[in-house]
C-alpha cells in the first residue's frame, strides 16, 4: 500500500499496561481506529474495556504505553483537554444535569468545549446564544427528544437519558466519539432507534469508537472489531473474520450463545 492511499489513524493505541494493585486489567494492549470507522471492542465482562476507554480519555494513567489522537500524544493531557482537542465520550451511566431542561443540557457541553470546563456562567450564557439553542433543537430532533426539550433531565427514562447524552456529546462535533454500551438498559425498539441513530451519525463522517455486549448492535454497525479478553485483544477484524474465530467464539461468542 502506499503512502497515499495509507488509512488515516485517528486514533492509535500502543502497548498500554495498566495494573490496578495486583490486578493486570490490560496487557500490551495495541488499537488502531481509522478515519471515519465504527470500530467496536468486545468482550467478556471484566476484559477490560472500560479501562481502555478511560484512558483513551485520560480518566486512567496508563502504566506504561501511549496514546496518540490525531497525531498528538496524550500522555499528559487531562480529560477535559482531551474533549476539547475533538474527543467525547458516552458514558454507561449517564453523566447530566437533572435539574436543567433538555435544550439546556444539550447547549452546555458547548460552552464546556469552548471554556474547558462545565461552568455556571456557562449556564447563564445558554439563554443568550440562538444559534447555539437552534442547534441543540435540530440535535434534540435528531436524537428524538425534540418533543420534551422544556422537561427536566431528570425525569427522563434510563434509555432517554443515554439518548440526551449522546446529543450532549453530538453538540460538540467531537472528531472521535467514544460509546460505552450505548444501549445497556434499552427496550428493543430503543436499541433499534439508536442503530439508526448512529448509521445516521456514522454517515456524517464522524469516527467511532463503541463498547457493546449486543451483538445485534455490534454487528449492525462496526466496520472492524477488537475482542478484549482478560486484558488482551485476542483477535481483530472485519466483523465477518471476528465472527468465524475459534479463539473469539471460545472467549466471548460461545459464552453469549
Ligand atoms: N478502579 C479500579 N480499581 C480496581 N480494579 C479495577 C478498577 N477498574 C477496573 N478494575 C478491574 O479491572 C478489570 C477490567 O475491568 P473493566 O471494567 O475495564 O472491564 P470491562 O471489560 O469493561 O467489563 P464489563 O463488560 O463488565 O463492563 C476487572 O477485573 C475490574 O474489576
Amino acid at each position: 500500500m502506499t503512502a497515499t492511499n495509507k488509512p488515516n489513524i485517528v486514533l492509535d493505541v500502543s502497548g498500554v499496561n495498566k495494573s490496578f494493585g495486583g490486578l493486570r486489567a490490560l496487557t500490551n494492549v495495541n488499537l488502531q481506529v481509522e478515519e471515519g470507522k465504527v470500530h467496536a471492542i468486545i468482550g467478556p465482562n471484566g476484559a477490560g474495556k472500560s479501562t481502555l476507554l478511560n484512558v483513551c480519555i485520560g480518566r486512567i494513567k496508563p502504566d506504561n504505553g501511549h496514546v496518540v489522537f490525531n497525531g498528538e500524544t496524550l500522555d499528559r493531557h487531562q480529560p477535559h483537554e482531551i474533549n476539547q482537542l475533538g474527543v467525547s465520550r458516552v458514558f454507561q451511566t449517564p453523566e447530566i444535569f437533572a435539574d436543567l431542561n433538555l435544550l439546556e443540557n444539550v447547549m452546555i457541553p458547548a460552552f464546556a468545549k469552548r471554556d474547558g470546563a462545565f461552568t455556571f456562567n456557562a449556564i447563564r450564557a445558554v439563554s443568550a446564544e440562538k444559534e447555539l439553542r437552534e442547534e441543540a433543537e435540530e440535535i434534540l430532533h435528531d436524537v428524538g427528544l425534540y418533543e420534551r426539550r422544556t422537561h427536566l433531565a431528570g425525569s427522563l427514562s434510563r434509555g432517554d437519558k443515554r439518548r440526551l447524552e449522546l446529543g450532549m456529546c453530538l453538540i460538540q462535533k467531537p472528531k472521535l466519539l467514544l460509546l460505552d454500551e450505548p444501549t445497556a438498559g434499552m427496550a428493543r425498539h430503543d436499541t433499534n432507534m439508536t442503530i439508526e441513530l448512529l448509521k445516521r451519525i456514522k454517515a456524517r463522517g464522524m469516527t467511532k469508537v463503541i463498547i457493546e455486549h449486543d451483538m445485534h448492535v455490534v454487528f449492525s454497525l462496526a466496520d472492524k472489531i477488537s475482542v478484549l479478553a482478560q486484558g488482551t485483544v485476542i483477535a481483530e477484524g472485519l466483523p465477518e473474520e471476528v465472527r468465524g474465530n475459534p479463539r473469539v467464539k471460545e472467549a466471548y461468542l460461545g459464552e453469549a450463545h
